[in-house]
């Protein structure tokens, strides 16, 4: 009994499917079927072979938890978490640049938590610069949870050699940022299949306007900062037709802050 499909390919080893046939299994029951183009087919293998299948038992509840893991399989890249902290007129700073912090300490650790539940965490150079992030996941007492992201800056300005970000636990990846789709199957084909953008507007607007941001995660504090300081850069809309349009899945209070998570509106056809 397996949660995914065995698979039908040689990746890192030989196919499972092929593995179970050799070990004399009779009988392979499993939840999810595989979403990959060269490693799905494993049941259909087994069958063939004579081997009795069965397939999509709570199919549903398993896709929960292998949720990132088959998003990844699926289209080739991480899935992707926008995360911005905004005042409620959508600044993200004060015009002075000076950030932190526009939310409170349980808007801060419900990051930290969701920091530590994504395998790799983005910035742009932009904000190394400006805000010398240590991107690590840490309890409310600093003390780093066991699971850490892999941090991956993006950008061509040069990243200062004691940047914070240098002493995380796991050594920083860099990517110029010019195809992010090329950089984003590279963490893909690193093993990574969830990637935490923290910012700043630059990036987080680069995802989106790609279409390349899977959940928006928007912490808004009751505060109001006015100025140049958005939350976001240019998205390319011209009209208001041409608008991305979200659903709200969670409107959360935490302390005086709101947590939105929203996804993009499914489109005709998908
Ligand atoms: N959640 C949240 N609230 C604020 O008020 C903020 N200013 C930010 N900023 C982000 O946190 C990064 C700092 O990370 P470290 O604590 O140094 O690991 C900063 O660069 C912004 O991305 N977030």
């Amino acid at each position: 009994m397996v949660t995914l499909e065995p698979c039908n390919h040689v990746g890192r080893t030989g196919p499972c499917a092929v593995a179970l046939i050799d070990a004399g299994i009779g009988r392979v029951v499993y939840a999810v079927a595989d979403p990959g183009d060269h490693s799905a087919g494993g049941g259909d293998r087994l069958r063939a072979a004579g081997v009795e299948v069965t397939g999509g038992v709570l199919a549903d509840e398993v896709s929960v938890f292998l949720d990132d893991w088959l998003f990844a399989a699926g289209h080739r890249r991480p899935r992707i978490i926008v995360k911005w902290a905004s005042s409620l007129d959508g600044r993200a700073a004060a015009a002075d640049g000076t950030s932190q912090w526009i939310t409170g300490p349980e808007a801060r650790a419900d990051v930290h938590r969701r920091r530590s539940a994504a395998e790799a965490i983005a910035v742009g150079t932009g904000t190394v610069l400006a805000d010398d992030p240590a991107l690590t996941a840490r309890a409310p007492g600093g003390q780093f949870f066991d699971a850490q992201p892999v941090p991956v800056v993006f950008g061509r300005r040069p990243v200062p050699s004691d940047a914070a970000v240098t002493r995380h636990p796991h050594a920083p990846m860099f990517f110029e940022g010019v195809d992010l789709a090329a950089d984003l199957a590279e963490l893909a084909h690193r093993g990574i299949r969830s990637l935490f953008v923290e910012g700043g507007p630059t990036l987080a607007s680069a995802f989106i306007a790609a279409g390349l941001a899977d959940e928006l995660l928007v912490y808004v504090a009751p505060v109001l900062l006015g100025g140049p300081r958005l939350a976001l850069g240019d998205l390319g809309i011209e009209s208001i037709d041409a608008a991305l349009r979200y659903d709200f899945a969670v409107i959360e209070r935490l302390g005086d802050d709101l947590l939105l998570v929203a996804h993009p509106k499914p489109t005709e056809g998908n």
